[in-house]
């Protein structure tokens, strides 16, 4: 019998089916392939249509869970928890999907179909990067370079310093008193034009800089006497009112402002206008602050003690609204966690789509992008101690399902965009009704998307005594996205034209271009890596894709740590996605019949027989080069011929797309390759199945092996980066091991392992067991990752 799944629109067509059903149809046979060919398919599109079945999106509206994460907030967490209530935060229960990108983009902005090379193979120059660095739109940033001509110029002495154990802590009485915003004659290209437009017309008077107004019992960390006065800005210490007004009125009188100095408004009430209520103060019985009831440790005060700092991590995307890969997950996780620990946290991500929990916060501004004046409105929404502002462009909307769409000129011109904008939110946005400030202020960005923030940090602003007590840390979790453009078009970019040796790149292949990436790293006051075994491989000449020079030049600032887990999102004991069709949750104790329960519905969903006796194995991932898919292809003739079943689901190439629904129509009886993105699939195989092969070129982390650990799911994987970090191999003699490894991205390879696992999973079963619960028993909370980043961001914070 054949079938075969459907494209990711036939999935929305039919989400409406009902979740028990069975959701398959059977197809008209597809040509077939030769087996080792996987790379070179050229399917006839008639064949391939024929050959599409559908299949319902199982779970389409399933839900995400994570308001009880903030119940493990320390107090002063808490009270900013508290003015929670202005946002209309909504029931997780309800989160949709939907809003979750098709995975298309998670080739990292419209980027080559190019599939980057095994750290282990020999590197040969192709023909793509000609097209990158000529500037065709082609792609962004698909760094398969050769190596540049050593770059061996550090910028403006910007990375001689990384702030040690020796650093001095930064005093108030230390601080040399600083020019505020008004004081400051700059020649940089201003950034927003508008001022803030309020509602219903109420007037906007100017308010001297010092402007006294009642506390909020919103958490204050907008502590910087020193910074440039702020919207809205009101200051909850006294002695750092007196001290930045004496800063402002000692300071001379500016000659020009750029950026503008932000509009004071004095008679407008925000909280008012939101409906912001003071919040409750907490009472010892705990309940006053409603969902933090069941905190435990109430009176601990903010574990990040005296670092508290205002934090605003600035993404291309961030699940639950937008999410076509990990940075999405790290997006949606880290920041609750950053909050937990008692810091003042924001997100600022592009608004794709319609947010039902984000109000529009009446806020007008206009930036220039590529020569363009565009319009840019604030949303706002306040979950889990949180705040999340979305930034609102005609260059964002509609892009939910494609959000690194269009061509390297439009995805670079929205991210200039973006970086613009989010770098002057903390002045503009009064989140709670007080904006974040520039004081003891850190910025994390992620990926080429945002590396343009610690740029126009610098050049805007620090460059010339402005924003001095704010810093900027750079997250590199894929580096084979740079954000490559030629040289040419470095004007869009609005920075002052001696930047542009920041962003130089020789390439021997691509020949000069200019790269976001490299000005990133070298700009960022502090770099992390997502993890430790990723940020060696990035000094090499095979993992650097190009970068390897600036990366090892800028070492000193640079911190490999592992991504954590959401263990409210992936955690099998409260997975919403198990709550129905036949799965169900389960805990270490319940290990052996949950996971039984949740293998057979998989194998009913899926269509496959039902078998408690046959190794489920497991694939979830972006269909591209980096994800290794096509080792698997090659090692398919062996796999099929073991009594196993194989469950791929994944999106991406249109090649590798077409390579999943051959290998289900060709082995109906044991492979399925589900073609889409789906994230209740995504838990549900996590859940069901009992190995997950990740047999990735490269992996900078990875994060579907810690959910496959944390769901008794064993791990075979390449161990490279993030892989080699978090998967020890099994150990059979001294009863050691989470998974199995193997050193080389060959099918040969994977076949061992496998073979290795499967005569475990048949052979010894007291093993098999044992790694099960090693991997369960791990800590992958995002707790620890939270903990040394805020290292980092104190590190950052305290570098001059
Ligand atoms: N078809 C599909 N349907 C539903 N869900 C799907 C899916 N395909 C992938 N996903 C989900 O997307 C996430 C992918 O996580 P990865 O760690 O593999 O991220 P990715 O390689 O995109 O990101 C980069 O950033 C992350 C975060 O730092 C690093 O871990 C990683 O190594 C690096 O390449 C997982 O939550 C996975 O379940």
């Amino acid at each position: 019998m054949l079938s075969a799944v459907a494209s990711p629109a036939s999935f929305l067509a039919l989400a409406s089916a009902s979740p028990g059903r069975r959701r398959r149809a059977r197809a008209t046979a597809p040509p077939p392939l030769h087996a080792n060919r996987w790379l070179a398919l050229h399917w006839p599109t008639s064949a391939r249509d024929g050959a599409m079945a559908v299949r319902a999106e199982a779970g389409k509206n399933g839900a995400r869970s994570d308001d009880a994460a903030g119940s493990a907030m320390p107090a002063r967490a808490r009270r900013g928890a508290a003015a929670g209530k202005v946002a209309k935060r909504r029931d997780p229960a309800v989160l949709t999907v939907d809003r979750y990108g098709s995975g298309d983009a998670a080739e990292g902005g419209g980027e080559s179909p190019h599939a980057p090379r095994p750290l282990d193979a020999p590197r040969l120059p192709t023909a793509q990067n000609a097209v990158l660095a000529n500037g065709e739109n082609k792609s962004v940033g698909r760094g398969d370079a050769a190596t540049p001509a050593p770059n061996g110029v550090l910028v403006n002495g910007e990375n001689k310093s990384v702030a040690g154990p020796t650093a001095p802590a930064l005093r108030r009485e230390d601080v040399p008193r600083l020019p505020s915003l008004n004081d400051v004659s700059v020649d940089a290209p201003p950034m927003s034009t508008a001022k803030v437009v309020i509602p219903d017309s109420v007037p906007i008077l100017r308010a001297p800089a010092a402007t006294k107004t009642p506390p909020s019992s919103r958490p204050s960390f907008v502590s910087s006497p020193f910074a440039p006065p702020r919207p809205n800005t009101v200051s909850h210490v006294e002695s750092a009112e007196k001290m930045g007004a004496d800063v402002i009125e000692k300071a001379s009188k500016p000659k020009t402002l750029s950026p503008p100095a932000p509009t004071v408004q004095e008679t407008w009430d925000f909280k008012k206008y939101i409906g912001f209520e003071e919040p409750v103060e907490v009472k010892d019985d705990g309940r006053a602050a409603g969902s933090f009831e069941h905190h435990k440790n109430h009176d601990s005060g903010p574990l990040a003690g005296e670092n508290v700092m205002n934090v605003i991590l600035v993404s291309a995307e961030c699940s639950p609204w937008c999410k076509t890969g990990g940075l999405g997950d790290v997006a949606g996780a880290l920041p609750k966690a950053l909050a937990r620990r008692g810091h003042r946290v924001m997100v600022v991500v592009p608004r794709y789509g319609d947010y039902e929990e984000a109000y529009d916060l009446g806020i007008r501004k206009y930036y220039k992008a590529a020569g363009q004046d565009l319009e840019v409105n604030y949303f706002h929404a306040y979950i889990d101690g949180v705040d999340f502002v979305f930034i609102d462009a005609p260059l964002f909307r509609h892009r939910q399902h494609d959000i690194y769409g269009g061509s390297r000129q439009e995805i670079m011109k929205r991210m200039i965009l973006f970086c613009k904008v989010a770098v002057e939110v903390p002045w503009h946005v009064p989140c709670g009704g007080i904006p974040y400030g520039d004081g003891n202020l850190v910025f994390i960005a992620n990926d080429w998307h945002t590396a343009l923030l610690p740029v126009y940090l610098k050049a805007y602003y620090r460059d010339h005594g402005l924003m001095q007590y704010t810093r900027s840390v750079l997250v590199i979790h894929n580096i084979a996205h740079q954000g490559r453009g030629p040289v040419a078009e470095f004007p869009y970019t609005d920075l002052p034209e001696h930047y542009l040796e920041h962003f130089k790149l020789y390439d021997p292949v691509g020949g000069e271009h200019a790269n976001y990436f490299a000005a990133g790293v070298k700009m960022a006051d502090q770099v992390v890596a997502v993890s430790r075994g990723y940020l060696w491989e990035l000094k090499t000449v095979e993992g650097g894709w190009g970068l390897h020079d600036i990366i090892r030049q800028n070492d000193p600032k640079i911190h490999g740590i592992v991504n954590g887990i959401d263990d409210r999102e992936w955690n099998p004991e409260v997975d919403v996605h198990l709550q129905s069709d036949g799965y169900t949750n389960y805990s270490l104790r319940t290990l052996d019949a949950g996971k039984r329960q949740c293998k057979e519905a998989l194998q009913r969903e899926l269509g496959l027989e039902v078998r408690g006796d046959v190794p489920l194995i497991g694939f979830i991932g972006r269909l591209d080069g980096q994800k290794g898919v096509e080792i698997i292809a090659d090692a398919m003739p062996w796999i099929v011929s073991q009594d196993v079943q194989l469950v791929m689901l994944g999106t991406g190439r249109d090649d590798l797309e077409r390579m999943l629904r051959h290998f289900e129509w060709q082995h109906n009886d044991k492979v399925r390759g589900w073609v889409g993105f789906s994230v209740p699939m995504a838990h549900r195989i996590t859940a069901g199945a009992d190995v997950l092969v990740m047999p990735s070129r490269f992996e900078p982390c990875g994060l579907n092996q810690l959910y496959a650990m944390a769901y008794g799911t064993i791990p075979v994987v390449h161990a490279v980066g993030g892989l080699r970090d978090t998967v020890s191999p099994f150990d059979p003699f001294g009863d050691s091991g989470l998974g199995w490894t193997f050193d080389r991205a060959e099918a040969q390879k994977l076949i061992e392992a496998l073979g290795h696992c499967l005569d475990t999973y048949w052979n010894y079963r007291e093993s098999w067991r044992g790694i099960q619960e090693r991997g369960m028993s791990q800590d992958f909370s995002w707790e620890h990752a939270a903990k040394l980043y805020e290292d980092v961001l104190v590190k950052a914070k305290y570098q001059w």
